[in-house]
């Protein structure tokens, strides 16, 4: 995983992991995931234009192109270790290039599977 040194970052380590709120780690992630609380917010998995997903781009209603898959993010927001800003740079756009720059080995659909809300029409 890079780490960004003193050198890199001019003698001061930049954050690059968010302080997450008790409750908010990977395994209550999956918890959650995997209890029957809905996180799509839609009733039913279909396609939607890039134009439609471009209008889901707030923190309280959020989604995201991932590899043609479309999630609905805004449950993860409070859980994503790199923090709510940096996951907010992809809200309502196709962020497959940002999320592999960052961490190509995140499986994202394992991640997000309970957020799925259609696929890129
Ligand atoms: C597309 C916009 C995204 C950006 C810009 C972004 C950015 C980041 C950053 C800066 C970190 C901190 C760690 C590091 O720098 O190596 C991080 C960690 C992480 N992100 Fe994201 N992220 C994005 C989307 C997502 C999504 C959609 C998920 C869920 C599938 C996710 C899951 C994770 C996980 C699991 C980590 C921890 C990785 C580890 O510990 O190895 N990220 N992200």
């Amino acid at each position: 995983m890079p780490v960004a040194s003193n050198k890199e970052s001019g003698n001061r380590r930049l954050p690059r992991f968010a302080r997450l709120k008790p409750g908010h780690s990977h395994l209550d992630w999956i918890k959650l995931t995997t209890s029957n609380v809905d996180l799509r917010g839609v009733d039913s998995i279909r396609p939607y234009s890039l134009e439609e997903v471009s209008k889901h781009n707030k923190r309280s209603d959020c989604w995201m192109i991932i590899n043609n898959r479309i999630y609905n993010v805004t449950p993860y927001l409070p859980f994503h270790p790199g923090g709510k800003g940096e996951l907010m740079r992809a809200a309502g756009k196709d962020g497959t290039q940002l999320f592999m720059e960052y961490h190509s080995w995140v499986n994202p659909h394992s991640m997000l599977k309970a957020c799925l809300v259609g696929f890129l029409s």
